[in-house]
């Protein structure tokens, strides 16, 4: 498994201010569109490519075009989806599907209330969005259910991880073709499972809602 924690001090000083418990719902949801931008770009760094033959007004050169099939981004419903913005931004050809996932608070369990993806993934490249990963349970379970639909390999985009969550991924997806970029690798998990220091419910605070 690959990892990227990025290290950049614009990407800090948004999530510093994401962090702020005082931080409002807009300016919550503007500044993760902004991270997830800044991230998708080492997160599509090994997005595949093919050569193209163009003319410029000056010249006939050789470029590259993204491949087909088209990569695939999953955001995980309900925080996720703060984050698919940001993403296609950067990426507008690329085709959306979606995951919605719930985590049990008492038992720390995730579980799949809804889907829909392409039924075949053979040979896509997919983009897991999610904010947080914090026991990794959620990730986890949504990278399995990529690969087991025929994806070759799946890189993810959080916000916040937890290094417990980080290596339990490790493990289980070994030999996987895995990727996960970090805003930042917090300090560790509460008795609660929430990311410490963190940013707390990341759904809630993007939406403005206690679900
Ligand atoms: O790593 P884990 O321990 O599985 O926790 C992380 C999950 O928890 C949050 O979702 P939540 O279940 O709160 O759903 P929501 O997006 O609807 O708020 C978050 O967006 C992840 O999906
Ligand atoms: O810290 C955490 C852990 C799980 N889910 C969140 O939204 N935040
Ligand atoms: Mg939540």
């Amino acid at each position: 498994m690959r990892v990227h924690v990025a290290d950049h001090p614009l990407i800090t000083h948004k999530l510093t201010v994401l962090r702020d418990a005082s931080t409002p719902s807009p300016t919550f949801r503007a500044l993760t569109a902004e991270l997830v931008t800044l991230l998708a770009y080492e997160a599509t760094r090994g997005v595949r490519t093919h050569e193209v033959q163009i003319t410029t007004p000056v010249t006939t050169t050789t470029g590259l075009a993204i491949s087909e099939p088209r990569p695939l981004i999953v955001p995980i419903l309900r925080a996720g989806l703060g984050m698919l913005d940001g993403m296609t931004t950067l990426v507008p050809t690329a085709e959306v599907g979606f995951l919605g996932m719930v985590r049990n608070e008492e038992t720390l369990e995730p579980s799949v209330y809804a889907e829909r993806l392409p039924d075949d993934l053979a040979n896509r490249q997919c983009f897991v969005l999610d904010p947080m990963l914090a026991t990794g349970g959620s990730l986890l379970s949504a990278i399995e259910y990529l690969f087991d639909r025929g994806a070759v390999d799946v890189t993810a985009v959080c916000l916040l991880g937890a290094p417990e969550g980080l290596a339990m991924i490790e493990k289980a997806t070994d030999g996987r073709d895995v990727t996960i970029v970090l805003g930042a690798l917090d300090e560790r998990l509460n008795e609660h499972g929430y990311i410490v220091p963190g940013l707390g419910d990341a759904g809630d605070r993007l939406y403005g809602t206690v679900a």
